[in-house]
């Protein structure tokens, strides 16, 4: 079968989207990882977009990491689907929904996306960390020497997908892509976990850095912007309107009073084409064509 797909990114966030909606079989971890390791298709995530399952949703969306695992959340990857669903609509409003739940998308112009990422969850077997904490605001994990460790008490937060975020001084003096992929499966995560380093730069501003669970350093994560404002404002080092500085763009997030976050920003289409999926699970059945005249469309 052929199934649509479009090449895009969420402020430097590496995103593929699929259209299954068409398809009668479901996608695999391994063709998920063929398609990543394609230059013409690679993402930090792949946005299967499939039929809705809930009354008045518009799809719903299966996201694969690079590695083939699975996601409840990425923030950056559904403002990508919803501009895609926009296109092909004219509708603002997209509601889409994924294994985490229900999101409402605003799309009011490519640079201006507000996906509601829904109520975060603090509750240290919801995140989940294997061992409780009362209070996830700051949990006992260090890492580095046990009498000068590099990083410790990161907080915790579950946006759809678990994460954890260390506050320092300079997110520039930290080797996260030494000390990522080792927090990332540390043992305190029986689901591992995203790993962010944060720097408070005012009570509005964050700069942060993420390594994310199954894809890596990436230039952006929506769910860590967003489970790092939160966690600022718990701690009452932001207030709870905050800009987060990635290395790939900037992200306003909002934590409402009613509990939801709001997180808006830019999306872009980079190139689109096909992808023929063979009868088979085996990712070397998978045939890539680029349609040419969709190429450099951010010119
Ligand atoms: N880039 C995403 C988050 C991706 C999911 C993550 N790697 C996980 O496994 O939870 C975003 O923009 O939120």
């Amino acid at each position: 079968m052929n199934a649509p797909f479009a090449k895009m990114n969420g402020i430097g966030n590496r995103i593929t989207v699929l259209d299954m909606r068409g398809a009668e079989t479901r996608l695999d971890a391994s063709q998920a990882r063929a398609i990543a390791a394609d230059p013409r298709t690679e993402f930090d995530q792949l946005m299967v977009i499939e039929p809705p399952k809930s009354a008045g949703t518009d799809a719903f969306m299966t996201i694969f990491n690079t590695d083939g695992s699975l996601s409840g959340a990425c923030g950056n990857g559904t403002r990508c689907v919803a501009l895609v669903l926009n296109r092909e609509s004219g509708r603002e409003a997209i509601k889409l929904e994924t294994s985490a739940g229900l999101l409402d998308v605003r799309a009011r112009n490519a640079d201006a996306i507000t996906v509601d990422m829904g109520e975060p969850r603090f509750g240290w077997a919801e995140i989940p960390l294997a061992v409780p904490f009362e209070d996830t605001r700051a949990i006992d994990l260090s890492f580095g020497p046990v009498d000068a460790p590099i990083l410790s008490r990161p907080s915790a937060a579950n946006i759809g997908n678990p994460h954890v975020i260390y506050w320092v001084e300079d997110v520039e003096a930290i080797d996260l892509g030494r000390i990522g992929p080792i927090l990332e499966r540390d043992p305190m995560f029986p689901e591992r976990a995203n790993i962010s380093i944060a720097e408070v730069t005012s009570d509005h501003s964050i700069t942060l850095r993420v390594w994310e669970r199954g894809a890596g350093l990436t230039l952006a994560c929506g769910s860590a912007a967003c489970a790092t404002a939160v966690s600022a404002a718990r701690l009452g080092k932001t207030g709870r309107i905050v800009d987060v500085r990635l290395p790939g763009g900037v992200l306003n997030i909002e934590w409402r009073a009613d509990n939801h976050i709001l997180m808006t920003g830019a999306a872009e289409f980079e190139h689109e084409g096909v992808i023929a999926l063979g009868q088979g699970n085996l990712g070397d059945e998978i045939r890539i064509d680029v349609a040419p005249d969709t190429v450099a469309r951010r010119a």
